[in-house]
């Protein structure tokens, strides 16, 4: 029996694998490795690198390892490319996912935790945000996402699939033993870039927008902890098992940080020069996303380990220094 990871090789994938081998549960990863990484797997887990659409190779997946639930990660994740490619987002998010059901249903698999996100709500009209906000995604991306959950909440209705769907507000930091970390191509995430710009990699930092209204004009937004995610998706697990109920949950720590705050503590952190450069807004950015997780914590008793700021870009930065190159090594572009 195991429970199979897709995404497993990607950022947040891979240290839910670490974390579930902790636990002492048997995992499999599925990946076509588009923007993970082999290295982030420990050699002891089965990997597969395959994609989604490949449903041969998914049934030989589930046939060979007894497949019991599924965590899953894989999608595409950026929010510029979506709104400029949304048939990629489509194709790869929502009908990757109908790939993937139809294959649990042949094999009697029906419970599947997955990757939801902020970006679900769009334009928030009251902070922080809870579960049962509208949601009005202002991207491709975020639309794909909403779709998935919709896609589940009628399987449910139909072939008696349960889920739970995780929204991460901005996930961030490594594990703090140090060997995984965050390693995207491009890199679009905040912390990385200010991190790789710390490093002498980037010249700067470009700051998207200082005319938002917030306290310092930039966005504000909650920054969660990769192993606090991983954790939330062992909880997600056990809780279906026992339960068989489908739900939702936000997460995040409910504390938002602006981007110069952000810089500033990066600062405070690697004690290094970052240079930064005021342009225009990114397109889609809302200007402030803070999660109300009050709903994962009383139902799953979920309780981040590592809600501070400062601790966030502490293991962030240990990853960077340890591994400056990602897991490529020799690699020159960012
Ligand atoms: N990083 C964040 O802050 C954040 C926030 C909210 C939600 N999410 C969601 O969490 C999930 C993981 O995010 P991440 O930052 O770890 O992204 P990631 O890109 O590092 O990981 C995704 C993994 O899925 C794989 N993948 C993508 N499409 C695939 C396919 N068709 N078949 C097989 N493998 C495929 C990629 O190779 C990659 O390893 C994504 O679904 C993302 O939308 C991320
Ligand atoms: O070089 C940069 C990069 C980012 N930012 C700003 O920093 C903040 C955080 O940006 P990220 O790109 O790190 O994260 P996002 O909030 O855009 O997106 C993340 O959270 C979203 C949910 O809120 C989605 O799920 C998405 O997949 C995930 O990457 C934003 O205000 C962004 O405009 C900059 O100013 N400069």
């Amino acid at each position: 029996m195991a429970i199979l990871i897709t995404g497993g090789a990607g950022y947040i994938g891979s240290h839910t694998v670490r974390h579930f081998q902790q636990q002492g549960e048997s995992v499999v990863v599925y990946d076509h490795l588009g923007q993970g990484h082999k290295d982030a797997v420990s050699t002891d887990v089965p990997f597969y690198a395959g994609d989604l659409h490949d449903q041969a190779m998914l049934r030989s997946v589930f046939g060979a390892h007894d497949i019991t639930a599924v965590i899953h990660f894989a999608a595409h994740s950026l929010v510029g490319e979506s709104v400029t490619g949304p048939l990629r987002y489509y194709e790869n998010n929502l009908a990757g996912t109908m790939k993937l059901l139809e294959v649990m249903l042949e094999f009697d698999v029906k419970q599947i935790v997955f990757s939801s996100t902020a970006a679900v709500y769009g334009e928030p009209q009251r902070i922080p945000i809870k579960e049962d906000s509208p949601t009005n995604p202002t991207n491709p991306y975020g639309e794909t996402k909403l779709a998935m959950e919709r896609l589940l909440h009628w399987s449910e209705q139909a072939y008696g699939i349960h889920y739970v769907a995780l929204r991460y507000f901005n996930a961030a930091g490594a594990d703090p033993d140090g060997e995984i970390g965050e390693d995207h191509t491009p890199e679009s995430h905040l912390i990385p870039i200010v991190l790789q710009t710390a490093l002498g990699q980037r010249s700067h930092v470009a700051i998207f927008g200082d005319d938002y209204d917030t306290q310092d004009g930039t966005c504000v937004r909650d920054y969660i902890h990769v192993m606090d995610l991983a954790h939330a998706h062992y909880l997600a697990l056990k809780k279906l098992e026992t339960t068989a109920k489908s739900a939702v949950y936000n997460l995040g720590n409910g504390t938002g940080f602006s981007v110069k705050e952000v810089i500033d503590m990066c600062k405070q952190v690697t004690e290094r020069t970052i240079q930064v450069e005021q342009t225009a807004r990114r397109a889609g950015d809302p200007a402030v996303l803070i999660a109300s997780s009050a709903k994962a914590t009383e139902e799953l008793g979920w309780i981040p380990q590592y809600p501070d700021l400062k601790t966030i870009v502490q293991h962030a930065w240990q990853w960077h220094v340890h591994h400056p190159t990602g897991y490529q090594k020799g690699k020159d572009t960012l």
